[in-house]
């Protein structure tokens, strides 16, 4: 259940801090078992020798009045022998200063080692739990939010909570110690000491509590901040953006958010800090009203002067102690948010991987749609009832108005969404119980926002076939089924050229030059069957498009083929062609038959014929 503050007593929401403690320390643990054993060393000797150096001292200061002592009353006083034992001491307490130094820049050496692994570890799980998501999870705008939170902290917030978690024992192990020495003193300046901090801690742990809310509920507006960053600063949009002299409207809209935000993040800060001044007032008077005490019982005789010495640094580093405790939990508490965010992200449920099936139950029946219906989440139907049959070795073509649902049904037969009612079968077998893998190899696709890698010419066409990702030869063979090969040629590097403008080199391509390289992509995927060209021409000119039909028709002889296009002239030679509009299909047949039907598709191939004359 995701973690609720507000709804949880605040007993309850105490112990709530180190509810993802476990986790965060277990994730510390599988990063790194040295580093963690090692932290745990340096934590506890770093928590024992502050109130062993308290002690010694003590032991300095009286064995100092001693020595003077025994040096007046000796006649003939050997001073090495009365100094040697406090020497001893010095020097002792001198070693454990060392040590504690040692152990602090162990933990921190080791904190900052870690949190390299770690931000590297948690980044990893974020990216991999992605790669699991639908597409219909990632469009949902609310685990996008979880998602850009997780990231925007994953490389601090585990460490620091494992930091803290540490911290926390630290100072624990400090406490107990300075405790055992204080009680001696008395059992009610141990009260003291602890009456005093408390109010901080509340206070500390009301407004941690805040600030996540805050930073939660306005993930939105943060989004939409990064988002403008993006358009103002990236080279695939600053080119409208100039032209449209959007620069300083944007500008605005991001100072607007970034005041709104300040505003509200001054009024927590004020208020945090102001309360945190006015309750911190309590912890300092209780230390003077301690530090009254022992000078009293000193002055009257019931303390010697080490033992006052001793209990005014135990106090005022107990009182440093405790408050960084305190600290530390409101700030475990934030940390805790912070992953309850995480987890909740990572625990997302995926979708259960499909079914098993690798043949299908009527092999060679190819693909059929049977009353298949379906409605983006949240959202009304945008196909209805649609049944369509593609045998292998046939082509179908889509066509219809924008937004009519072609690219939609396409994301359905390629599973990326699954129909709302009917189903869809490749042969014979449904298409939800195929085997993932199996399915994935045997559909091609290229969609009209195909990605533009920044990466090598080479890789952008190997991105089309994992297994043969840096094969050169399969590069070669689909560019020039793509008809990129011509242009890759005269490229600097070849097939090596760096492609976009990210990276130094880089060689940026026209519209038609990239759905080239997209077209050669899915020629890439030579096992597939069933291939699937969303727009693959719209960039190219004539000539281009001409060969590209030619070729495809030869490379596709015994495979399904689905076609999406705005121009008649590559429709019109599919085996069957059908006509979708608001979600339902109107009109099918072959080209001839269409336009003897005289029907839409006759009306609209008349009317683009018209414009070529
Ligand atoms: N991810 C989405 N979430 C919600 N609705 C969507 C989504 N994608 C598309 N739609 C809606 O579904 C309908 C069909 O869109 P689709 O992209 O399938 O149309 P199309 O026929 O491919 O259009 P075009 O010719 O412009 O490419 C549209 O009304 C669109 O608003």
């Amino acid at each position: 259940m995701p973690y609720s503050p507000s709804s949880a007593s605040p007993f309850n929401r105490f112990f709530s801090v180190f509810r993802y403690s476990r986790r965060a320390l277990f994730l510390v643990w599988e990063t790194s078992r040295w580093m963690m054993l090692g932290l745990a060393l340096c934590t506890l000797v770093a928590g024992v020798l502050p109130a062993v150096a308290a002690y010694v001292g003590q032991l300095i200061v009286d064995g100092v009045l001693a020595a003077m002592e025994s040096y007046e009353a000796a006649r003939q006083p050997d001073v090495w022998v009365t100094l040697m034992p406090v020497l001893g001491l010095v020097a002792l307490e001198g070693a454990i200063i060392a040590l504690m130094a040692l152990a602090q820049r162990g933990l921190s050496a080791q904190q900052s080692l870690l949190r390299a692994l770690l931000g590297q570890k948690v980044n990893v799980m974020i990216l991999e739990k992605a790669g699991t998501l639908s597409l219909s999870q990632f469009e949902d705008s609310e685990l996008y939010d979880q998602l850009t939170r997780a990231r925007r902290e994953a490389s601090t917030r585990p460490l620091a909570l494992v930091n803290k978690t540490f911290g926390l024992l630290q100072n624990a192990i400090s406490l107990g110690s300075f405790a055992f020495l204080l009680v001696q003193f008395s059992p009610w300046a141990l009260l003291i000491l602890v009456v005093g901090a408390l109010p901080v801690f509340f206070s500390e742990a009301k407004f941690s509590g805040d600030a996540f809310r805050l930073f939660r509920w306005r993930s939105p507006q943060t989004r939409m901040q990064m988002y403008l960053e993006t358009v103002l600063a990236r080279e695939d949009s600053i080119k409208e953006v100039k032209l449209f002299g959007l620069e300083s409207r944007f500008l605005q809209r991001y100072r607007d958010i970034f005041h709104q935000l300040y505003g509200e993040d001054r009024r927590l800060t004020l208020r945090r800090e102001s309360w945190g001044f006015v309750l911190g007032l309590l912890g300092t008077l209780t230390f003077y009203a301690a530090y009254g005490w022992v000078v009293v019982e000193t002055v009257i005789g019931a303390l010697t002067l080490g033992q006052m010495t001793m209990y005014l640094m135990v106090f005022k580093q107990g009182q440093s102690a405790l408050s960084a405790s305190l600290t530390a939990v409101s700030g475990m508490y934030e940390d805790n948010l912070y992953l309850s965010n995480l987890y909740e992200y990572l625990e997302q449920p995926t979708e259960a991987d499909a079914g098993h099936v690798t043949q299908g139950a009527v092999q060679g029946d190819g693909l059929r749609f049977e009353q298949v219906s379906f409605a983006y989440p949240g959202g009304h139907d945008v196909l209805h009832d649609i049944s369509l049959h593609i045998p292998p070795g046939s082509s179908l073509a889509l066509v219809g108005e924008n937004g009519s649902g072609k690219t939609t049904l396409i994301k359905l037969l390629t599973r990326l969404y699954r129909p709302t009612r009917g189903r869809i079968l490749l042969d014979g077998s449904d298409l939800n119980d195929w085997d993932t893998q199996t399915l994935r190899a045997r559909v091609g696709v290229i969609f009209q926002d195909f990605v533009r890698y920044q990466l090598s010419v080479g890789e952008n066409l190997g991105v089309g076939d994992i297994a043969a990702f840096d094969d050169q030869q399969r590069w070669q063979q689909a560019a020039k089924d793509g008809l990129a090969d011509g242009f890759i040629a005269r490229m600097p590097d070849g097939y090596h050229t760096q492609l976009g403008r990210w990276f130094k080199n880089g060689q940026e391509l026209s519209g038609g030059q990239w759905q080239k390289i997209a077209l050669s992509r899915a020629y890439m995927r030579k096992e597939a069957d069933i291939l699937v060209l969303d727009e693959p021409t719209a960039a190219m000119d004539a000539a281009a498009e001409a060969d590209v039909f030619a070729r495809f028709r030869d490379h596709s002889r015994d495979k399904m083929t689905i076609l999406i296009s705005h121009r008649f002239s590559t429709v019109r030679s599919a085996d069957h062609i059908i006509v979708i509009d608001q979600g339902r299909i109107i009109e099918r047949g072959t080209h001839d038959t269409l336009m003897e039907t005289n029907g839409r598709y006759a009306a609209l191939f008349r009317l683009q014929a018209e414009g070529y004359q």
